[in-house]
């Protein structure tokens, strides 16, 4: 049977010094590396093997992919990158810290930005210390200058639909190493969750989140690896 495994990097730099980090592109702590790393070693121990991976072109994405493949000893298999699976770009609150903007806007303003489903940040100012517009990986692409959830679900769902659902229904284990909101714009369809309840939704870094689809490819509830 299909399955898919949704990976959400482990801790980044931005992560532990609580700044906005979207499109930027941070590494890993130690921490986010063992977290990285104790994710493939729960996929050996549940014997769930990824046969297939998929990412974002973001280092940290990128690195916890690697190192739980590592541990898994699936280094091996197929690797697909794409900026589709990019975290939601955080436009011009990027780089700032998450405890001074609530200092100065107040915490119910810097929640709906974090978790509304349709208010974007406020625009990146192009060429900005933050903008990756000018990075060689983004070439071919238009970067946006902010992300709101539902703008992330319009390029992470019909990736998901061209470049994964026909992989996962050959019945391969796919595995998707990615982000706090690509992998919630992609938890939120899957799970049919609405736009009202997805700002509830959290995605903890470095935990597998796995769902079995049936011969007709509707998913099943969705689990934690470590709970199975
Ligand atoms: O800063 C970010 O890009 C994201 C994920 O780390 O943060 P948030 O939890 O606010 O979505």
């Amino acid at each position: 049977m299909p399955k898919l495994i949704l990976v959400r990097h482990g801790q980044s730099q931005w992560n532990l010094e609580n700044r906005f980090t979207g499109w930027w592109d941070v590494d890993l702590t130690e921490k986010g590396v063992e977290e990285a790393k104790e994710a493939g070693r729960l996929m050996r121990e549940k014997g769930v093997l990824p046969t297939i991976a998929f990412t974002s072109l973001q280092t940290r994405a990128i690195k916890t992919l690697h190192l739980a493949l590592e541990e898994a000893g699936r280094l091996w298999i197929p690797e697909i990158k794409d900026w589709r699976l990019n975290e939601r770009h955080y436009g011009g609150l990027t780089g700032l810290d998450k405890q001074a903007m609530r200092d100065k806007h107040g915490d119910e303003k810097v929640h709906v930005w974090r978790r509304s489903f349709d208010v974007p940040p406020p625009e990146m100012e192009p060429g900005s210390e933050f903008d990756p517009g000018a990075d060689e990986r983004y070439a071919e692409i238009d970067v946006p200058y902010t992300e709101s959830l539902k703008l992330t679900i319009e390029r992470v769902l019909p990736y998901w639909e061209s470049d994964i659902l026909p992989v996962l229904a050959r019945g391969e284990t796919v595995i998707i190493s990615a982000h706090g909101n690509s992998l919630r714009a992609l938890v939120k369809h899957l799970s049919n969750i609405s736009d009202d309840d997805i700002t509830g939704l959290e995605i903890p870094t470095g935990q597998p989140i796995v769902y079995d689809f049936d011969d007709t490819m509707v998913p099943g509830e969705r689990y934690y690896l470590k709970d199975s």
